[in-house]
């Protein structure tokens, strides 16, 4: 016996809202099609909702262990869920960091008993994340890790950078980068380094702290084959930058967070309210513009949220001191859909393939696909009701987010795991 999930929507290849349903059995999809007779099967009301495959977030921070206070494995794949995520990555500044096997069994044992979202943790580059020694790379693969980053602080040595990329490569592994440049950071720098930060009289952060590392990990990656990934791209220099790498054949894969392509530093409210505090930081008007240009053109190859809980009371020691990091799992579909989708910039196709199948496709990973014979992980979203965003309602621990009180369509109200619903409000 399986279950029919009956009365939804799927989008084909022209980009078109046909009706169907879909059979799934043992965990994966065995029949779609208008109309499937229910026979023995359990039958779930999609109520004309949109069935897409689960959606994938290649960037979270579950915070656990270490930072339980933050955010639980249980309470962000919750929230993953929530959203409409099925696989989602999660990086590797914990205490201890993600740089052993131990932790990384640990994090995949928390993760089944929590039996919500896939989670697959990155294991670190360096040892504590401190930039002095390779982890030991052979063992994280083994234990299932999904890529290396040292996500939260960059390499800042370039000759254990190179050294790192030739690892990988040997192993077939990726390596994602958060880039930035501790040498051009000014201590208690929160905003971007532009017109904004200069009228509050704040020091900024400027944009070739990230579009250095953008250059020099390109051009390393080019020497050494890698498959080279740029976590939450920010700055139009570094979008120049991996654009021609494209072009030059480098294998260089790269992503933009929701937040940095709805919003800019013009838009944080004079307060300075550190819900609007993330690194990278919100950079100008056009920085966002190349953001988007990029999405549009394949530059930029898919969205991740960059889910960063913290508690209220980390975030209300002002701007200076404030952790850097905004909440995303719960948000990301029904901002991308109402601001990017229901405007017109994107179509739906574009931005469900961008939570989907690219991010599955440039790290190969066995999910993304809506089709018969593929494992069963998908999202049902209702693209009509129109509802507040509310952190009093969130999964996450977190509630540090600026987009309290939006108005967005395009929630996700559904989502199956392998099979199993781990997520319902419809
Ligand atoms: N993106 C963020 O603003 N914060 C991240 C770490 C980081 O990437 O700086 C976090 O772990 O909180
Ligand atoms: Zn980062």
């Amino acid at each position: 016996m399986g279950t029919i999930l009956g009365n939804g929507k799927l989008l084909n290849h022209a980009g078109e809202l046909i009706p169907v349903e879909i059979l799934v059995e043992d965990g994966r999809i065995v029949a779609m099609g208008e109309s499937i007779p229910q026979g023995a099967h359990e039958w779930v009301d999609c109520k004309g909702g949109l069935i897409s495959a689960g959606l994938i977030d290649v960037h979270v921070h579950l915070r656990e262990p270490g930072f339980e206070h933050k955010e639980t494995i249980e309470t962000g794949a919750k929230a993953a869920a929530r959203g409409g995520f099925t696989t989602i990555c999660c990086m590797p500044n914990t205490r201890p960091s993600i740089d052993s096997v131990e932790t990384v069994t640990y994090i995949l044992d928390k993760a089944r008993e929590a039996g919500m979202a896939r989670v697959i943790p990155y294991g670190a580059i360096t040892v504590r994340q401190l930039g002095k020694e390779l982890t030991d790379f052979t063992g994280l693969k083994e234990a299932g890790i999904f890529a290396l980053t040292d996500d939260g602080v960059g390499v800042q040595s370039t000759a254990m950078m190179k050294k790192a990329m030739q690892a990988a490569k040997e192993l077939g592994i990726s390596i994602v980068a958060h880039c930035e440049d501790d040498d051009l950071l000014i201590p208690g720098a929160a905003l971007h380094d532009g017109e904004v930060a200069k009228r509050h009289g704040l020091p900024g952060i400027p944009s070739e702290s990230e579009s250095i590392h953008v250059g020099r990990d390109i051009l390393l990656a080019e020497q050494t084959g890698v498959h080279y990934h740029v976590c939450h791209i920010s700055a139009k220099e570094s979008v120049r930058l991996v654009r021609d790498g494209k072009r030059a054949g480098v294998n260089v894969t790269c992503e933009v967070t929701p937040h940095h392509l709805l919003l800019c530093d013009e838009d944080i409210p004079e307060n300075l309210d550190t819900n609007w505090k993330m690194n990278p930081p919100l950079r100008s008007r056009e920085d966002r513009a190349a953001l988007i240009a990029g999405l549009k053109d394949g530059t930029i190859d898919m969205i991740a949220t960059d889910h960063a809980p913290h508690t209220a009371e980390e975030k209300a020691n002002g701007m200076a001191r404030a952790p850097f990091g905004i909440v995303g799992s719960e948000t990301a579909f029904p901002l991308l859909y109402t601001h990017f989708v229901q405007t017109g910039e994107l179509t739906l196709k574009e931005l469900v393939d961008l939570l989907t199948i690219k991010p599955a496709a440039a790290f190969g990973l066995p999910y993304g696909r809506l089709e018969v014979g593929a494992v069963a992980d998908l999202t049902v979203i209702d693209l009509e009701t129109e509802k507040k965003i509310d952190p009093a309602t969130f999964a996450s621990k977190g509630t540090n987010t600026p987009f309290a009180g939006w108005d967005c369509k395009g929630w996700p109200v559904m989502t199956m795991v392998e099979g199993k619903i781990v997520h319902q409000d419809v």
